[in-house]
């Protein structure tokens, strides 16, 4: 076992099991190298893993980098600590003006592709006036990557984690990494746990035991904003997460997270869901309410047509000031109206905006389920949501799934105005 010496930032030891990777090191995939254009830079994918479709998620970094270098008013010092080709580097030092980008990937068979990337745009000198390198590329694992530097408090303004399947072995180290008030990126693409599917895997990664659920996509992204919340606690931190993205190819789940000093208090917003299969409604928990969970609509406490995951975050998805100013750095940057990969980024912002109506609870309602129970065919989604929102509810569309609806309004009152559009509107089948 290795003795650490005084640590500087966290109030608890390091876990020896995170200094002592037992992960192989990863091999190139045997995926063929292709020239790509993205936001306007080229770059080379050198045969690594590379998803096309995740320029999205990358878009996004680069606005919320370039939001968190505008509100510090100096240049950023950033970790890409599972980069692949590279490409997230050449954005943050292309696009966000970071003063400083660490790249790294476990697989040495990437180098010479991460350096003709980085060496196609960025200049290899600081312009701080320190002559120091803007870039260095490295080939280590991510977590000893994180923990060197936050052993020499090396931090960063943000840490990118980009990983295959679950991340939750990195978050840790990655949070210790973190500036205080600075940025943490995290992904996995751990559809198997959001989906109920492994409630043990779920519990071991993120601390929720996850049952399957209608809206488990959502549920992916607040079992990873739980776990990150658990782990920054642990070391006296807390994370409020400043977006929040799922992404069907993958499926990608992805939480752009602010890390500041200091417990988490609003002990409402990390707890248990419950979802009932009889009415459709759902609610949430706190550690307190355990042993009461039920459903209005039965009498019975836990009745077995209710599904209780746990615990996980409960509150809002994003932070809708953050997202206003990404909406418009998008439209100084001309984002805004280009489609990049199939997505309009301006509809997904102002979707995410009215997501974070702090009036609106978790989940989402799926038109087909309305329809379903009602017995009805489905009202189109804008119209659903005009109605409700006369009647006085809150409600908003669903980045996550376009045919759904995020409300305040119980399931029952939701059928009921679909019944009435239906009638008025739509042709019975
Ligand atoms: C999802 S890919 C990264 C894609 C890249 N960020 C992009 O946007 O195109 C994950 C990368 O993590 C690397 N990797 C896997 N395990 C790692 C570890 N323990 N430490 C560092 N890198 C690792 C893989 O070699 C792979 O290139």
């Amino acid at each position: 076992m290795t003795l650490l010496p005084l640590l500087p930032k966290s109030p608890l030891s390091l876990p020896t099991k995170i200094l002592v990777s037992r992960r192989t090191r990863p091999r190139a995939l045997t995926v063929a190298s292709s020239k790509e254009t993205e936001r306007g830079l080229e770059f080379d994918t050198g045969g690594s893993f590379f998803r096309r479709e995740s320029a999205v998620g990358r878009d996004l970094g680069a606005l919320a980098a370039s939001i968190h270098r505008r509100s510090l008013d100096r240049k950023l010092r950033i970790i890409d600590a599972m980069c692949g080709c590279g490409i997230r580097s050449l954005r943050y030092l292309a696009q966000s003006d970071a003063g400083f980008v660490w790249a790294n990937d476990a697989c040495e068979d990437y180098r010479g592709t991460i350096v003709k990337n980085l060496s196609g745009v960025a200049d290899r000198v600081s312009e701080d006036g320190g002559g120091g390198r803007r870039w260095v590329v490295t080939h280590k694992d991510a977590n000893r990557v994180l923990l060197e530097s936050y052993i020499n408090r090396e931090y960063f303004d943000l840490v990118d984690i980009d990983s295959f399947g679950s991340d939750s072995s990195f978050i840790r180290s990655a949070i210790m990494a973190v500036r205080e008030e600075g940025l943490l990126y995290l992904t996995n693409t751990d559809g198997f746990s959001s989906g109920g599917h492994r409630p043990y895997h779920s519990l071991a990664s993120y601390g929720a035991y996850v049952r399957p659920m209608p809206y488990s996509n959502e549920v992916g992204l607040r079992m990873l904003i739980g776990g990150a919340l658990r782990e920054a606690t642990a070391l006296g931190f807390c994370v409020s997460p400043l977006f929040s993205y799922y992404s069907s190819h993958g499926p990608v789940f992805r939480v752009m997270f602010r890390v500041s000093r200091g417990n988490f208090h609003k002990e409402s917003q990390y707890g248990f869901i419950c979802y009932c299969n009889k009415c459709g409604n759902s609610q949430a928990f706190s550690w307190r309410e355990l042993g009461q969970i039920c459903c209005p609509c039965s009498n019975k406490v836990v009745s077995r047509s209710s599904v209780v995951s746990g615990p996980m975050w409960t509150g809002p998805l994003h932070d809708a000031t953050f997202l206003a100013e990404m909406l418009d750095l998008a439209g100084e940057w001309r984002w805004a109206h280009t489609k990049e990969k199939g997505i309009d980024l301006e509809k997904l912002l102002n979707w995410m905006i009215d997501e974070s109506d702090p009036r609106l609870p978790f989940g989402y309602i799926k038109l087909d389920e309305i329809a379903s129970r009602g017995k009805i065919n489905s009202p189109p989604v804008s119209m659903m949501i005009s109605s409700l929102q006369k009647e006085g509810y809150a409600a908003s569309r669903s980045h996550i799934a376009p045919n759904a609806i995020k409300t305040n309004c119980p399931i029952a009152t939701c059928i009921r105005i679909s019944r009435e559009l239906c009638h008025t509107v739509l042709p019975l089948s």
